[in-house]
């Protein structure tokens, strides 16, 4: 299979995938579709290979480099399980992200919290709990959690999250590090060093070190490189000022995948041996000694490794205004599965997943139920002219962003995610059933 299907994924003589050495119809069977399928052996084998190759690469200049699964990317609480296995960290966006995290049994030092807005309660939680770092975003918060530590009587681990003008990713809306955005701090006008130094002075807080996150989807190691650069600089100009030299500097994550065959994604290799090289040459301009870096990958360890599988429904067939046709293929679940095709125009693929087919390709859409002409779920794909009602289509590389930002638009229920291992099946998340929603919903007296 080619480089955008996880790494257990192979069709059998019958036409069948199987993932796992699960047959993806059993699947199906026996957790119904849309079904999101993680391939537990890949997503693992990806969270070691940047372990490994962080830590060579900054191993080579004597120092060491962290690596924080971003579990906005995909998060349940087995997830969290083997993360630790792998002897990563993690970094939770939210409160919610947090016990979930808590409840895999990730050790609270071994946490990241962030947050453009965090609530009092969760700096309160997270505190107490004893995270082990909270990255600030703003000149407010400092105060906040200053006032929070001090009345648990603890000394808060702090970052600041800075934003380094380094403009990279995909989408406009998955770029973090450009000035007119939510996130961050701004090295260009001062914000950060301000924030470092009232991080710095606040009697209950601990200057851990800074943060950046420049973006997703990045395939452009020479931003990861500039902001390396800047980041060292910054820390530099702290330590010339206070002589304090922070210990840490995180990097951030984005590391882009292949979504669609042929298309290019970031070697976790090359990123570390580049990453290390530039904030060996920024350490050498600026002066300094090594600090603890840090990365904090989601995507490029949870997206390969996640496939899903969809029953195909109504197949219709328009004509072009260019001439030509094109098939619409309807799939059970849609844009409440699948929003990053709506939201960011994203690309992906698709294969017929339980059978062969000689039938002659179509250019094919593969659309949802949703009623929302934009519920696409690929917008082009050569499908064999015979996919019809019944068939099982499986989209690769949905595992980054998918469960996570699922809905229940149109009053459909989220799918189910199982992993797969060695021939079993293992529920992570169940499918919401009819009775969740009409739980949310207050009936009328
Ligand atoms: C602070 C932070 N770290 C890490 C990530 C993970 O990004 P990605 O999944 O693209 O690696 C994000 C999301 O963009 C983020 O906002
Ligand atoms: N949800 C986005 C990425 C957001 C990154 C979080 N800062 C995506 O699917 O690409």
């Amino acid at each position: 299979m080619s480089a955008v299907w996880s790494r257990t994924v192979e069709r059998g003589d019958d036409g069948a995938l199987r993932v796992g050495g699960c047959d993806v119809r059993e699947l199906a069977g026996e957790f119904g579709t849309p079904l999101y399928i993680v391939d537990e052996e890949d997503m693992r084998a990806r969270a070691a290979a940047f372990r490994d190759h962080f830590t060579a690469a900054f191993g080579r200049h004597g120092a060491k480099c962290d690596v924080f699964y971003a579990s906005k990317s995909f998060l349940s609480s087995r997830v969290a399980r083997w993360m630790l296995d792998e002897d990563l960290n993690m970094d939770v966006a939210s409160g919610g992200e947090l016990e979930i995290a808590l409840r895999g049994g990730m050790p609270p030092e071994r946490i990241a919290l962030h947050g453009n807005n965090k609530s009092d309660a969760e700096i309160e939680r997270a505190l107490k709990v004893g995270v082990g770092r909270l990255v600030v975003d703003s000149l407010g918060e400092i105060g906040i959690i200053d006032a929070i530590a001090f009345e648990l009587g603890v000394k808060a681990p702090v970052m600041v999250r800075v934003t380094t003008g380094v403009h990279a990713g995909g989408h406009e809306y998955i770029a973090t590090s450009h000035e007119d955005q939510k996130f961050g701090l701004s090295l260009a006008t001062g914000a950060a060093m301000d924030a470092v130094r009232l991080v710095h002075a606040a009697e209950n807080l601990e200057l851990l070190g800074i943060h950046t996150h420049i973006g997703s989807q990045i395939l452009s190691i020479d931003a990861f490189r500039e902001s390396a650069t800047r980041m060292l600089k910054l820390r530099a100009d702290f330590a010339a000022e206070s002589g304090v030299e922070m210990p840490e500097v995180d990097l951030g994550g984005g590391y882009a995948i292949a979504y669609v065959p042929g298309a290019e994604s970031i070697d976790p290799q090359v990123a570390a041996f580049e990453m290390a090289d530039a904030v060996a040459e920024a350490l050498e301009a600026a002066g300094g000694s090594w600090p603890r870096l840090s990365i904090e990958p989601g995507r490029a360890i949870s997206g390969p490794a996640g496939m899903t599988l969809y029953r195909v429904g109504v197949v219709k067939t328009v004509q072009l205004e260019e001439g030509g046709e094109r098939a619409y293929v309807a799939v059970d679940g849609g844009m409440s599965d699948n929003m990053r095709t709506i939201t960011y125009g994203a690309e992906y693929s698709a294969t017929l997943a339980a059978r062969l087919s000689d039938e002659h390709p179509k250019l094919s859409r593969v659309v949802g139920k949703h009623c929302e002409s934009g519920d696409i779920v690929v917008r082009n794909v050569e499908l064999p002219g015979d996919v019809d009602r019944g068939d099982l289509l499986a989209v690769p590389a949905t595992g980054a962003y998918g469960r996570v930002m699922a809905n229940n638009y149109n009053g459909l229920l989220r799918p189910a995610v199982v992993s797969v291992r060695d021939g079993e099946a293992t529920l992570l998340i169940r499918r919401d059933t009819m009775e969740d929603l009409l739980r949310w919903d207050v009936a009328p007296d």
